[in-house]
């Protein structure tokens, strides 16, 4: 069931365009990563959302309710748009214990004392901390402040929870957790989550879709794996993955098939994005760093290059190639020593785009 639709929002800040026309939608029981360099909007989008800025054109719909409307001057304030909102800071009031400032909203809107009770002491049993309903926030680990932060978003039973950056103040270990127990939550309270990140590795891990953003537009969406495997731009290629990215002249062309290639190599591979790639153009490829084995035995089909080191990972060895102009790296479970080696690169891993700069 679709909780929330978002349809062509505009939005100007200081003077600039900043969201040039998002649409898209989020399910019950989903979580959708909005993902993006630094200022390409995911933060703003995410605002429009929950009501803390109002775009001067679109229509934004939560559950049954038109919470923005541009044209018709809908534009109700956060605190009657059903949803929770989670900040990177977590923001919690300090002054008051973890119970208060779970419970503060509530009562703020008229909710019965004990009905308040009751609530906040589920919400927190239900994330672990009902043993630390009575201490301050300085008392808490930030793991702790996160989970407080979620359960204050979480007691008004929201429709959509917003997180903005939620795992960026936790150390990488911590980071992994919560966002599994996160995206569990999430599919158990059957409710829909939006989350605002620029870390690729969260948004694979825990969306059900990714809404990619550059420059104000959302210029692909799809589950992790359908934009991690299937990029429609040089951006959505470059953003995933580790990759090689690599500069040559297109030698050959037909269909999409095409050969790029550059002193003293060539490489088959696919054309992503036909725009500006044509015969003898010059071009950039992607290859995903895992897409490359190495073997110091000659492989059929596999091209001949020269091993310049192996560098010790823990738990890959890092192979540092090259063959005339072109520079790669792959990984591999063994120790290779430096000499002639064969890399296998498939065709369809060589993804080639117009020029980058
Ligand atoms: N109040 C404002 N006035 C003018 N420009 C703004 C304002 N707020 C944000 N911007 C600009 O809007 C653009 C998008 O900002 P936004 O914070 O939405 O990006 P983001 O993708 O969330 O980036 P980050 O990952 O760095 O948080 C940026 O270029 C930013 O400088």
């Amino acid at each position: 069931m679709t909780e929330l639709v978002v349809n062509n929002v505009q939005k100007w800040l200081g003077g600039l365009q900043i969201l040039k026309g998002a649409s898209f939608t989020a399910e019950r029981g989903s979580i959708v990563a909005l993902l993006g360099a630094s200022g390409s909007g995911k933060t703003t989008l995410l605002r429009c959302v929950a009501g803390l800025e109002q775009p001067e054109i679109g229509r934004i719909v939560i559950g049954d309710r038109t919470v923005l409307d541009g044209e018709r001057k809908i534009a109700l304030p956060p605190e009657q748009r059903n949803i929770g909102l989670v900040f990177q800071s977590y923001a919690l009031w300090p002054h008051r214990t973890v119970r208060e400032n779970v419970g503060y909203g509530l009562k703020l809107r008229g909710v019965a004392s004990a009905e308040i009770g009751s609530r906040v002491q589920a919400i927190l049993e239900r994330l672990g901390l009902g043993h630390l309903a009575d201490r301050y926030p300085s008392q808490l680990s930030g793991g702790q402040q996160q989970r407080v932060a979620i359960c204050r978003a979480l007691v008004y039973e929201p429709r959509v929870l917003l997180l903005d950056e939620p795992l960026s103040n936790l150390d990488a270990k911590l980071r992994e957790e919560a966002r599994y127990w996160i995206r569990k939550l999430i599919l158990d309270l059957e409710i829909c989550a939006i989350l605002v990140t620029h870390d690729q590795s969260e948004a694979l891990a825990a969306a059900d879709n990714i809404l990619l953003l550059q420059d104000g537009r959302i210029v692909q969406q799809g589950t992790p794996q359908e934009i991690y495997s299937n990029p429609n731009s040089f951006y959505s290629a470059d953003f995933l993955g580790a990759n090689n990215i690599i500069k040559g002249r297109v030698q050959t062309l037909d269909g999409a098939k095409a050969t790029i290639g550059g002193e003293g190599w060539s490489l088959p591979g696919v054309v992503r994005d036909a725009a500006g790639v044509s015969g003898n153009s010059d071009a950039t490829a992607v290859i995903r760093v895992e897409q490359i084995s190495v073997s110091d035995k000659a492989m059929e089909g596999g091209i001949e290059m020269d091993l310049d080191d192996s560098i010790y990972l823990g738990d890959r060895w890092e192979y540092r190639l090259h063959r005339g102009g072109l520079i790669a790296k792959a990984n591999g479970a063994l120790q290779i020593a430096p000499g002639k080696v064969w890399a296998w690169i498939p065709s369809d891993a060589v993804w080639v785009f117009p020029a980058q700069k």
